[in-house]
């Protein structure tokens, strides 16, 4: 029986979690613009706010060697000018993943977000939680790669697996989800299906798709590697496919779902050619499953962009209609010329030829 509050949704946020998260070097304000978003369309009251406090070494050490943590937390108050020593850059830190004074609370504070959301769902208080500042899927046992320091996304899984016995992880961003991919490739407990960029010399240059998992964990491990230009119609519908055909097989207790927005049209990447539209069916088809759901951030770097893309997604969970109209808020300016919530695709050319796309369905669909 599901009473009122097990619909609850979950929606990690303070404004020190959001001041912290805008200390990231090239994200500059992205976490204010998406929360004030949200905000202004007054849905932030139909959550259940939970304030997240920085993970503990130990909670990090569940899945990060003790070596790399201390050494990322001996970054705490490393600046500009500091030279980077060896042992930094074996640790995947300085160049890649540049280093600022508040990196290791940044990076804690973060993962405390995913570790609060997925409480959320094993305390039953909330059946779907939201960190939309979280995401970090590159992140290796001990290395920061991709500007990404603990890897939150495993060690989300890894606490809903006490409570939850199968667990299917979903990765949307535009970059591939290696770090979760490495962390679950030998067990049959985590599915991991990425969907991202895959071409030569595009970072990190994994996810092909004959990676599908080793020893126990053969199987259970899917990549749809897709071309520049791809469309809405296209995603979606190869999403749809592979995704009904998952669920089938493995059956989770829950989903996490990462959400980046990189992908999306006029992002600084400039790759694929997806609207919010997109990722608003793939998560309207994980919600029609009603299972516990986690929803991550990520990449998205064309941030009014990004927030317009999770303001939606977040609209969707929580079954509002919005005004196409973005409503006047702190930031309404940043929305010019237009001012409007959704995106219009480009009219870049899809290099995803049909049969390419036939290819990928008869290789993962059998
Ligand atoms: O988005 C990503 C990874 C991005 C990335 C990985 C390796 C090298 C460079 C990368 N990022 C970029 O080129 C990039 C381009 C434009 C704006 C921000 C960019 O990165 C980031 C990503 C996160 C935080 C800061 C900067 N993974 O999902
Ligand atoms: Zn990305």
């Amino acid at each position: 029986m599901s009473t009122s509050d097990e619909k609850q949704v979950g929606y990690v946020y303070s404004e020190e979690y959001v001041d912290l998260c805008c200390k990231m070097p090239r994200l500059e304000d992205r976490a204010r613009l998406v929360h004030h978003l949200i905000q202004a369309y007054n849905l932030v009251d139909k959550m259940k706010v939970a304030r997240p406090k920085p993970a503990s070494i130990e909670e990090i050490c569940a899945f990060h060697s003790s070596d790399f943590v201390n050494t990322l937390q001996a970054c705490h108050n490393f600046d500009m000018e500091d030279e980077i020593t060896s042992e930094m850059t074996e640790y995947g830190l300085g160049y890649d993943c540049p280093l600022f004074p508040d990196v290791f609370s940044y990076a804690s504070f973060v993962t405390g977000g995913t570790i609060t959301a997925a409480r959320l769902l094993t305390s039953r208080c909330c059946s779907i939680a939201i960190n939309w500042f979280g995401g970090w899927h590159h992140a290796k046992r001990d290395m920061a790669s991709g500007f990404c320091y603990c890897n939150d996304v495993v060690l989300g899984v890894l606490h809903l697996k006490t409570v939850f016995d199968k667990i299917l992880y979903i990765d949307l961003d535009l970059h591939h989800g290696d770090g979760v991919e490495d962390a679950f490739l030998m067990t049959d407990k985590v599915f991991t299906l990425s969907f991202h960029k895959y071409a030569p010399g595009f970072f990190p240059g994994t996810g092909s798709i004959s990676t599908i998992g080793k020893g126990k964990g053969q199987y259970y491990t899917l990549n749809i590697p897709l071309k520049d230009g791809i469309t809405d119609q296209k995603y979606t519908d190869l999403f749809h496919e592979v995704f009904t055909n998952v669920m089938q097989a493995f059956q989770p207790n829950a989903v996490v779902c990462q959400f980046g927005a990189d992908g999306l049209v006029e992002d600084p990447m400039r790759s694929f050619n997806l609207t919010s539209l997109s990722l608003g069916k793939c998560l309207s088809d994980i919600l029609s499953y009603n299972l516990p759901t986690l929803c991550l951030g990520g990449g998205g770097y064309n941030f009014t962009n990004t927030a317009k893309c999770w303001c939606y997604l977040t609209s969707i969970i929580l079954e509002q209609k919005l005004d196409t109209q973005i409503p006047e808020h702190q930031f309404f300016d940043r929305y010019g010329p237009d001012f409007e919530l959704f995106l219009s695709p480009s009219n870049r050319s899809d290099t995803n030829e049909s049969s390419y796309v036939k290819e990928i369905r008869e290789k993962t669909l059998g």
